[in-house]
């Protein structure tokens, strides 16, 4: 049953009838095998195929106005640091930004929030993540976080071993030889219940992942190809960066002369495509898991099997509890800045719902965030006691058709506090619902770059994922959209969001760097949630 950061566990019989395990069911991928018959008269089973799904409930919170027992904000703020445009592309990002969200404009702007009636705490901000904050952030979720000391779901099977997994997994290299910690057999207990909470909160649909890895072998091949040219092509991809992201565009002018490089002295011209690979472990001098063709596992199967991060003091989910003496980096900065600012701004939204300004939506034309990123929905008292010190977030990786099942999130200490959530890849349908289970829960859909904020009373309420849609799924999503065409393909931007494709192009094209479009084509088939909070 799950547990974690997630409630302990609760009855069976709970999971059975309730309003938000029906609402689960309704969301989840559900396949069937379509029945062939011969020529013989038998029948025999044939392709699996996903049944459709009825998404008409589901909101979307991009398309939403005030209405129903939904109120939209528009917040006055000064941008963090992080949320300001930094790189010579900002005007084409920033004019994008301002059509389609109203935001940024020389470090101050106006914010889009949603809060619910029914959800009190609650607050989302659809498109609050400008295209180029997203790219650092699924770089920094898939490719640099993950690696040592910080804990995942590997760490257990791998130790510290596995470094530079998405770049392996790039150039199609394998472990190479079966790798394995010696482990205590309290050690091998723990491993046995992370499986078993993966596997229940976090569960991946069998028959999705037997047709994910049919296209997952085609696109490897592809990915494999593309990593060798790019090796020949570029300057080291890997300046000195380990424990934080790099912020776009910075990258290339790091990296010279960079002593601490993965490939410093060592021209890419001069260095065999496969060999580099296997020098370019993140924040590793000395990786030498990865051949190819070792004779472990595949790191594109490790990678696809990455299923959760913990990022700052780590979290024991055996014991429920985060270990802040056991080896970590830090929460990288960039999301304690966005989390205290999102936590704030919810704040804002949160109490000028209470306060009745709801009906034809709200404006709040207060210019400086509340210093006090206080829990949304709470009380005043409680806001002034509760600072929001964000310390510790846990990212979870989804592919299409994976679920996390309903759950609150209830033990860090300070529940006063709230978590502060950013989504990036494909768009999810995710559930909130109320402190029991028979609440019926609000679906929404959420894409790459909403941020979702529970707080108050939302901060103790059932929640859960019960579908993560493929790019396939009709769901418009700018940023894994404009992936085939103008990363995969090269093509110009074209079509109904050619656009933010133009945009994502220019992107790319200015990073100058391979590694953006790796991470994007990986987030294709990938979802990303990074939620922040306080153990404190
Ligand atoms: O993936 C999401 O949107 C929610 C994640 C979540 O609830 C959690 O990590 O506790
Ligand atoms: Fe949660």
């Amino acid at each position: 049953m799950a547990e974690g950061p997630y409630e302990h566990a609760e009855e069976a019989s709970s999971l059975s009838e309730t309003a938000f395990r029906n609402a689960e069911k309704k969301y989840q991928l559900h396949m069937q095998q379509r029945l062939k018959k011969r020529k013989n008269g038998r029948v025999r089973g044939g392709k699996l195929v996903a049944q459709p799904t009825d998404l008409s409930d589901v909101i979307d919170v991009r398309a939403r106005g005030s209405s129903d027992g939904i109120t939209v904000h528009t917040l006055q703020c000064t941008l963090p640091p992080v949320l300001q445009p930094h790189w010579s592309t900002a005007s084409v990002i920033e004019q994008h930004n301002n059509q389609q969200q109203q935001q940024q404009c020389c470090g101050s702007s106006s914010v889009t929030a949603l809060t619910f009636q029914s959800h009190p705490g609650l607050a989302v901000f659809p498109a609050a993540l400008p295209l180029q904050l997203q790219l650092q952030l699924m770089r920094g979720a898939v490719a640099e976080w993950p690696e040592p000391p910080t804990r995942t779901n590997h760490t257990a099977a791998y130790g510290m071993q596995l470094r530079g997994l998405f770049d392996a997994a790039q150039a199609g290299l394998s472990l190479q030889q079966q790798l394995g910690v010696q482990q205590s057999p309290q050690q091998q207990r723990q491993q046995q219940e992370e499986q078993h909470v993966d596997g229940h909160h976090h569960q991946q649909q069998q028959q999705q992942q037997q047709i994910e890895q049919q296209q997952q072998q085609e696109i490897d091949q592809q990915q494999q190809q593309q990593h060798i040219e790019q090796q020949q092509q570029q300057h080291c991809q890997h300046p000195c960066r380990a424990g934080s992201t790099t912020a776009p565009g910075q990258c290339a002018a790091a990296c010279s002369g960079c002593s601490s490089c993965c490939r410093a002295g060592s021209p890419a011209s001069s260095t065999p495509p496969t060999a580099a690979a296997q020098q370019c472990g993140r924040g590793s001098s000395s990786s030498t898991v990865w051949a190819a063709g070792g004779s472990g596992p595949q790191a594109s199967m490790l990678l696809r099997k990455l299923r959760w991060a913990s990022l700052g003091p780590p979290y024991n989910w055996t014991l429920r509890v985060y270990e802040p003496h056991e080896p970590h980096t830090l929460l990288p900065s960039e999301l304690v800045q966005l989390a205290e600012h999102f936590a704030a701004l919810a704040a804002r939204a949160c109490s000028s719902s209470r306060s009745g300004s709801s009906g034809g939506g709200s404006r709040d034309s207060g210019a400086a965030d509340a210093d006090a990123a206080a829990s949304p929905g709470s009380t005043p008292a409680a806001a002034a006691a509760a600072v929001f010190r964000p310390n510790v977030a846990l990212v979870n990786y989804y592919h299409p058709g994976d679920t996390l099942n309903g759950h609150k999130d209830d033990v860090e200490r300070d529940l006063l506090q709230p978590i502060v959530t950013m989504s990036l890849g494909c768009a999810a349908v995710f559930l909130m619902g109320g402190p029991s289970r028979q609440q019926q829960p609000t679906a929404l859909l959420l894409r790459s770059g909403d941020v979702a904020v529970l707080g108050g009373p939302a901060r103790a309420c059932y929640h859960g994922v019960p579908r993560v849609l493929g790019s396939w799924e009709g769901v418009t999503n700018d940023v894994t959209d404009s992936v085939s065409s103008t990363v995969i393909s090269g093509s110009s931007a074209s079509g109904t969001c050619g656009e933010v494709q133009g945009e994502l192009h220019k992107a790319v094209e200015v990073l100058g760097q391979a590694e953006y479009a790796a991470v994007l084509r990986h987030m294709q088939q990938c979802r990303v949630n990074i939620s922040v909070r306080s153990s404190l």
